[in-house]
């Protein structure tokens, strides 16, 4: 049965929207879900969905990339401006599946992959909403200093480069001085912010994190610094912002590269003054931040075209930490893959304790367009398919995709 949390919403996402032009599709999707106790919407095309969304909440939306009239990693950024804490997944064939990826970095949490297997699409339904009632639970608790989330399984990188960054990030966790953490998108920047607070003597004060690509610039200006009552239609009544709720601890601003010239403008003030107004209100505010910003964008070039303020890249690179892309550190990948094994298999009940040289082989060569996210799915997904005997991790049991590379 559906519980209610304390604020009177829902604790279990109830309501899916299947957009997709393909009957067919929403026609297996619906059934699917409406099994698994959903409410489900259909939508044979992107503005249908957009209508249904903006009369229903939307805690799950499960999208085609391509069709007609809008594309799904447009319809994906309208819904979120609507329903910031909704998930969404990606349906696609193979050809497009480095789109997919690009979709993960806007927002979506997982890709599905035509033609599908009905299991795989509940397991991955299943698992993306309760990461983000996981990450909202535990970003709430955390924002109001009552509960840290446990520390991430990092194990001792091989790698020179990340070994490299693990002193750096050690050396850096004491100061308060701003950070910025460039990288593709999946290869770690939040985990290296959170192992900055852990590090810090901020540790048992906050970290909060905000992605600034979700939001639309008015949203944004509200997350980040809060509103008073009135401060616009429908904000009933006043709420702090990101940088109230990290006083004492850390706040992490993602795809900083993504924000728009007033908040940057307002991001710069809070970095050179430590304080802030809230939206509509009169009472300056003051805050003690570390603030650590990450981004996959080329800020220099975002400079050259006007996108981007000169004087708050330089507020926010006074160290800089980049971390190189999985495929141009293939040693980490054996135990990125035993971390990942390790999880899975408790989260799972499973008890694949090895991989075979050829499956690793695989591992090794392929591309990582999405680094060790793309890895962390993958290995995830192995282990949810495995024949629940399995011990050995065998080239078979991977993406075809991943096989093809080794030509295994
Ligand atoms: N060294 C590592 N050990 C274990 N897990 C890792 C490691 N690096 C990354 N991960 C996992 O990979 C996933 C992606 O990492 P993270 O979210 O930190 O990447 P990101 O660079 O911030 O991505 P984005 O730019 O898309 O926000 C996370 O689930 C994270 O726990």
């Amino acid at each position: 049965m559906e519980t209610a949390s304390k604020d009177g919403t829902s604790a279990q996402p109830r309501n899916l929207l299947i957009a997709d032009d393909e009957q067919n599709i929403r026609r297996v999707l619906e059934a699917i879900f409406k099994k698994d106790g959903y409410q489900v919407f259909t939508a044979e095309n992107g503005l249908k969905a957009l209508e249904i969304a903006s009369s229903n909440t939307i805690d799950v939306l499960v999208t085609d990339l391509i069709m007609p009239d809008m594309n799904g990693v447009e319809l994906l950024q309208k819904v979120k401006v609507k329903h910031p804490n909704s998930v969404a997944i990606m349906i696609t064939a193979y050809a497009t599946i480095k789109t997919c990826v690009d979709a993960m970095r806007y927002g979506a949490a997982d890709y599905i992959t035509k033609p599908f297997d009905v299991g795989e699409v509940r397991a991955i339904v299943k698992r993306c909403v309760e990461r983000s009632t996981e990450h909202r639970e535990s970003g709430a608790a955390t924002a109001a200093g009552t509960k840290k989330r446990p520390a991430s399984a990092v194990s001792e990188p091989a790698s020179p480069a990340m070994k490299q960054i693990q002193q750096m990030i050690s050396r850096v966790a004491a100061s308060r001085a701003t950070v910025l953490i460039r990288g593709e998108s999946g290869t770690g920047k939040e985990l290296v912010a959170r192992s900055l607070h852990q590090q810090s003597d901020r540790a048992s004060g906050p970290f909060v994190a905000i992605s600034c690509a979700a939001l639309s610039e008015t949203l944004l200006e509200s997350e980040l610094f809060g509103h008073d009552k009135n401060a616009f239609t429908g904000a009933l009544a006043e709420k702090k912002g990101r940088f109230e709720m990290a006083h004492g601890g850390t706040l992490f601003l993602d795809e900083i590269g993504d924000i728009s010239p007033s908040v940057q403008i307002k991001l710069l003030r809070v970095l050179q003054q430590r304080e802030f107004e809230r939206v509509g209100g009169t009472k300056t505010i003051k805050v003690d931040v570390r603030l650590i910003a990450a981004t996959n964008a080329d800020l220099e070039q975002l400079i050259k075209h006007g996108k981007f303020r000169e004087d708050l890249y330089y507020r926010l690179d006074v160290i800089q930490i980049v971390l190189p892309p999985l495929r141009e550190r293939a040693e980490d990948i054996p135990i990125l893959v035993d971390v990942f094994l390790d999880k899975f298999n408790r989260e799972n009940g499973r008890n694949i304790s090895s991989v075979s040289p050829e499956a690793m082989l695989a591992l090794s060569v392929y591309s990582w367009p999405g680094n060790v996210r793309e890895l962390e799915n993958v290995i995830e997904r192995c282990t949810v398919m495995s024949d629940p005997d399995a011990t050995v991790l065998l080239p078979s049991m991977l993406p075809t995709m991943i096989r093809e590379r080794s030509l295994l």
